[in-house]
C-alpha cells in the first residue's frame, strides 16, 4: 500500500483496467504524460508518480523578505485529499498510461518514507518493461532495496536557508543535511553505472559556500553532477532570481538547472 498526494500517478488518461477517464489530465491533452521539468533528464517525456508526506518542512526567504513555501506543500506537510492504493493497482495504472513512455518518475513528498512500498511497486513495474525509473529526494534517508530499483537519483539536499527560523517551531524532526547519507547514493550510482545529480535550490550568495562545504566533504563527483536551480513556484519568482542563478552556475562550472514545467504549464498540480 502507497499514501499518494492528490495528484498521485499523473498525468493519466486511463484507469487501472485501461477504460478512458471521464476528463482530461492537468497538462490538457488527451494522452498521458509530461516531461520531466528539472534537471539533467529535462524535456524526456514521463509519468509521475506522487507520495504523500515528508521529514522536513522547507520554506524559504527570499532576498526581498518573502517567505516561499516548498512548491509541494500539499504532498509534503500541509497534506491535502492523500489518499492509499494497493501497489498491484498503481501498477495496472502505470501500465495502462505508459503506451509511449519509458520513464517513471517517483516524487513527493519524500519517497524515501515509503521504501518498501516503492521497492514493491518497482520490482512489480520491471516485470512487466524495463521502465527507467528515477526518484526526486532530499537525500536524508537511504534504502538499500529502494535504491536497487532506482535508475536515476536526483538529489536535492536542503540547505540552511530551507529551514527559515520564522517557522522553526513547525519544523519537522529530520536533519535537513545528511552527507553521509548523500554519499551512499552517489557510491550506489558510481559501482552500478548509474547516473544522479546533485540539485540546489537557489535563494542567495550565502548558498554557494554552504554548497562547497558539502562538496568537499564529498567523493565520486563532478561539476556536470551539481546542478543550481532558482528559488520559486511562480514563472516570475523563478525569473527573479534566475540571472543571479546563472551567475554562480558559470563562475562554478555547474550546471543551471531550468523548471520546464512552469514555463510550458503554469504553476499547476498535475503536471
Ligand atoms: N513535469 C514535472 N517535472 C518535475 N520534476 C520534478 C518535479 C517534482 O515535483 O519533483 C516535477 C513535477 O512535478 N513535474
Ligand atoms: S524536502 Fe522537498 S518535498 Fe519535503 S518539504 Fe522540502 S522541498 Fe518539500
Ligand atoms: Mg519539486
Amino acid at each position: 500500500m502507497l499514501h499518494l498526494a492528490k495528484d498521485g500517478i499523473f498525468p493519466i488518461v486511463k484507469d487501472a483496467a485501461g477504460h478512458p477517464l471521464s476528463s482530461l489530465p492537468a497538462s490538457g491533452f488527451p494522452f498521458a504524460g509530461t516531461i520531466q521539468g528539472e534537471g539533467k533528464l529535462c524535456g524526456i517525456p514521463s509519468l509521475f508518480v506522487r507520495v504523500a508526506g515528508c521529514n522536513l518542512h522547507c520554506h524559504w526567504s527570499t532576498s526581498e523578505g518573502k517567505l516561499t513555501e516548498c512548491d509541494t506543500a500539499y504532498a509534503a506537510y500541509r497534506l491535502q485529499n492523500t489518499f492509499s492504493l494497493e501497489t498491484e493497482e498503481i501498477c495496472r495504472l502505470i501500465r495502462a498510461n505508459t503506451e509511449n513512455l519509458d520513464h517513471i518518475v517517483i516524487t513527493g513528498g519524500e519517497p524515501f518514507l515509503q521504501a518498501d512500498a516503492l521497492t514493491n511497486l518497482c520490482k512489480a513495474l520491471k516485470q512487466s518493461r524495463k521502465y527507467h525509473v528515477s526518484i526526486e529526494t532530499n537525500a536524508t534517508l537511504y534504502d538499500k532495496d529502494l535504491v536497487e530499483q532506482i535508475d536515476f537519483f536526483s538529489l536535492s539536499p536542503k540547505l540552511s536557508s530551507s529551514q527559515s527560523p520564522a517557522f522553526s517551531g513547525k519544523q519537522k524532526s529530520g536533519v535537513p543535511l545528511n552527507p553521509l547519507c548523500i554519499q551512499q547514493f552517489i557510491d550506489h550510482a558510481r559501482s552500478n553505472g548509474k547516473d544522479f545529480q546533485l540539485k540546489f535550490v537557489y535563494t542567495a550568495t550565502k548558498d554557494i559556500q554552504e554548497i562547497k562545504t558539502l562538496l568537499s566533504s564529498l567523493k565520486k563527483w563532478h561539476k556536470s553532477d551539481i546542478l543550481l536551480m532558482p528559488l520559486g513556484t511562480i514563472p516570475t519568482e523563478v525569473q527573479a532570481h534566475s540571472r543571479e542563478t546563472l551567475r554562480h552556475c558559470l563562475q562554478n562550472g555547474w550546471r543551471y538547472c531550468d523548471r520546464l514545467h512552469l514555463t510550458l504549464f503554469g504553476p499547476k498540480e498535475g503536471v
